[in-house]
């Protein structure tokens, strides 16, 4: 009675029959809590051939580490200048960007409770400015997944230098919310008794608090479930990232749920570009709403961008209230972002 095709990864005849080519991943911000075990799952996926791991910090014992896993990607581990596993001549950045088919944006600080992801702005926007420079000069046609919040404004900030270095590909740049699709398939399987495997609830929006916003309805087991259930379950998910930092207590934010997230997101990317069809949610530029950038379904294709940004469906009343709430929200969001590099 749920989904037919629940699978986040839809195969088509053509999976792996159309590209044998040499796929990279580069992780910005590879030591930090997102970063390790992103890594680690890269390095034991069978679909990359080569995991580059970038931070200011600790990559070159990340990467001797991870290189001691028997699968078949090399791992390479750059700081910014000298200081690298193996040792090589190219500075550090320049030696992780070049020949990257994707790379994944960790990079940044996390909150601590009684923080907004807002409050991360001033420090995140110019780390994922300066990053983003890197992939205009050194990789100019990789997908960037951006993971770095406020997601709702470093995506916008990435476009914008984008922009400026003139290599801007709106279908190769991508906001990763698949947590929060992970968190909606997880809550709603606990809440009907079922796996979550046989889920996929679409998510659109943005990536923060009310932004977020979960299309229960269109889950033919979960619009039968009363209204007051659906509400909490919806505010649960649109706030699951509050209740790890505060169990966190300090600590950081999630992590680990996140590096699943972020690899289950490359993956995907990287199925699109063998052939497979793959259908994955993003925030990414749009015009389904007012919004400049928005969440939503994203069809991936064999370049490893968004081929097309999908419509994401029928909404309940009780959705609509939510979608002409956030909307306001998430344009200032986005403008700040913008405003910042301009
Ligand atoms: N999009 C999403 O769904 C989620 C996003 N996040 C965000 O991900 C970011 C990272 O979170 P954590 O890994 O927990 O933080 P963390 O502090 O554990 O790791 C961040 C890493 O970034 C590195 N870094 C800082 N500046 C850098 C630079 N200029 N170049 C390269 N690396 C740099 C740090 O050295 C550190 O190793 C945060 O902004 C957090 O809010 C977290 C969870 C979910
Ligand atoms: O809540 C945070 O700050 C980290 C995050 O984006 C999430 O867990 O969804």
């Amino acid at each position: 009675m749920l989904r037919a095709a629940p699978s986040l990864l839809r195969r088509s005849a053509r999976a792996y029959s159309s590209s044998s080519s040499h796929v990279k991943v580069a992780v910005l911000g590879a030591a930090g809590g997102i970063g390790q075990p992103l890594s680690l799952l890269c390095k034991l996926s069978d679909s990359i051939d080569e995991v580059a791991c970038y931070d200011v910090v600790g990559t070159p014992g990340v990467a001797a580490d991870l290189s001691h896993c028997p699968t078949k990607a090399v791992i390479t581990g750059d700081l910014p200048s000298a200081g690298t596993w193996p040792p090589s001549g190219n500075s550090g950045l320049e030696r992780t960007l070049t020949g990257a088919s994707v790379v994944v944006i960790p990079a940044g600080v996390p909150r601590k409770p009684g923080m907004t992801r807002d409050d991360l702005f001033n420090t995140n926007a110019s780390i994922v400015q300066t990053l983003v420079e890197g992939c205009a000069k050194y990789c100019p046609d990789a997908t960037l997944a951006i993971i770095s919040n406020p997601v709702n404004s470093t995506v916008p900030i990435a476009a914008e230098v984008l922009k400026k270095a003139g290599v801007y590909k709106p279908a190769k740049l991508c906001g990763v919310t698949t947590l929060d699709v992970c968190r909606a398939n997880t809550f709603l399987a606990e809440k009907l008794g079922c796996s979550p495997k046989d889920i996929d609830v679409t998510v659109i929006g943005g990536h923060a608090g009310i932004t977020i916003l979960p299309l229960l309805s269109q889950v033919p087991g979960a619009s039968s479930l009363p209204a007051d259930v659906l509400d909490a379950l919806t505010v649960r998910i649109q706030f699951g990232g509050d209740e790890v930092v505060k169990a966190k207590a300090g600590s950081g934010s999630a992590t680990l749920s996140m590096a699943y997230a972020g690899y289950l997101f490359t993956e995907g990317v990287i199925k699109a570009m063998r052939g497979e069809e793959v259908v994955q949610c993003a925030y990414v530029e749009s015009t389904l709403t007012s919004a400049q950038y928005f969440a939503s379904p994203c069809k991936f294709g064999p370049d490893g961008g968004v081929a097309e940004v999908l419509p994401f469906g029928p909404l309940s009343s009780y959705e609509q209230g939510w979608l002409d709430k956030l909307l306001p929200d998430l344009q200032k969001q986005i403008d700040k972002g913008i405003s910042f590099v301009k």
